[in-house]
């Protein structure tokens, strides 16, 4: 059975705190929006769909044991509620167009006078909960097609091996994953080899959560350091690179995990195909190039220390951007649900 980061019944929410593994598995209440802000914030859930599902869905706990019986207040303070939630990480959009739906819902059940209070409640909670189904739907069209294109594009019907960066599986997810769900189709394909997948520092969510999640899945695997990564294209035959997105801006410029950008130009320099998969919740159409994406900036205690234990010398400056910018130029194909896309023909999904 996958790894599960949400545990979810009508009013009650639980996540799995990916700050603690892969040592101790414990879950965490979230009991309405503040506790959603606080786990978001402190990354005791990650990865751009969860972040999206679990704010929302912290919003339908604290509305499932809210009373109020006045729409046009519910409409207010959800409106509130989640643009406070959006806020607690800026550079996935996942959350932010989620919460654009969901304003556009609550102002059209507001204003429908056939709509009563108790219809307001059940219909809002019941299209967060659609989310939850549907991104587990998502990742497995995201799978499938994932490994169609890297097995039509690899050479003769042998092994295919493939190099990943960051977390996109289960714990980043609603369940199965992007990247990490391609790689899961490939194994089900039987024809994945293997997977090399990345430290991610500074914060290590590839040693910590995919390396835990490719050996709970038992797909043969190897964890590498960052730096390794042009040394390991240039000695070992890489199918393709895959990894995830935090937000895809119109013209195919991708933010991900900061070093994602430089594994690209590695990739690009050695001749292996290099794919984003991504939802379409990850897609921000509003912005017409990558440059305009907010890079968030996290505190320089993640890099300084590894646990409670200091690496860096006392003293030093820190730089520590969480997210790079990968251009549109280095991608070879953006992977959805609704099929592979080359980056500049992102605007045909709306036609699928
Ligand atoms: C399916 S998740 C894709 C990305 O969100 C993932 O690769 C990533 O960059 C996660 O960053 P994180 O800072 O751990 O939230």
């Amino acid at each position: 059975m996958s790894l599960e980061s949400i545990r979810y019944t009508r009013g009650s929410l639980d996540i799995l705190d990916q700050l603690l593994l892969p040592l101790q598995t414990r879950y965490v209440k979230v009991d309405g929006v503040e506790d959603g802000w606080k786990v978001i914030n402190k990354m005791q859930v990650r990865g751009a769909p969860a972040i999206a599902i679990v704010g929302c869905l912290s919003l339908a706990v604290e509305l499932e044991k809210d009373n109020n019986s006045d729409k046009k207040v519910m409409r207010q303070e959800i409106e509130g509620k989640l643009n406070y939630l959006v806020s607690a990480r800026p550079t996935a959009v996942n959350i932010k167009l989620a919460a654009d739906e969901l304003i556009n819902l609550a102002n059209s059940l507001s204003a429908d006078e056939t709509v009563t209070p108790e219809d307001f409640k059940e219909r809002f909670i019941s299209r967060i909960e659609g989310m939850l189904i549907k991104d587990i739907e998502d990742n497995k069209a995201i799978g499938r097609y994932g490994c169609e294109a890297i097995l039509k594009n690899s050479e003769g019907d042998g092994p295919v091996r493939i190099l990943t960066h960051c977390n996109t599986g289960s714990l980043a997810t609603a369940g199965y994953g992007t990247a990490l769900g391609v790689i899961r189709s490939l194994q089900e394909s039987k024809r994945l080899d293997h997977v090399y997948c990345t430290e991610t520092r500074p914060y290590n969510q590839g040693a910590r959560l995919t390396a835990y999640e490719l050996v709970h899945e038992k797909i043969p695997s190897t964890l590498i350091v960052d730096s390794v990564v042009s040394a390991l294209m240039n000695s070992r035959r890489i199918t393709a690179v895959v990894v995830g997105a935090d937000r895809v801006a119109a013209n195919g410029d991708t933010a991900n995990k900061i070093g994602t950008y430089q594994i690209a130009i590695a990739a690009k320099h050695h001749g292996v195909p290099f794919y984003i998969a991504a939802p379409l919740t990850s897609i921000d159409m509003s912005l017409t190039s990558g440059e305009r994406i907010k890079i968030e900036e996290r505190p320089e205690r993640e890099m300084t220390h590894v646990g409670v234990h200091r690496i860096a010398a006392p003293g030093i400056n820190c730089w520590n951007p969480s997210f790079d910018v990968t251009p549109a130029a280095l991608i070879t194909g953006i992977i959805t649900e609704k099929g592979v896309f080359a980056p500049d023909k992102l605007s045909e999904i709306e036609s699928k």
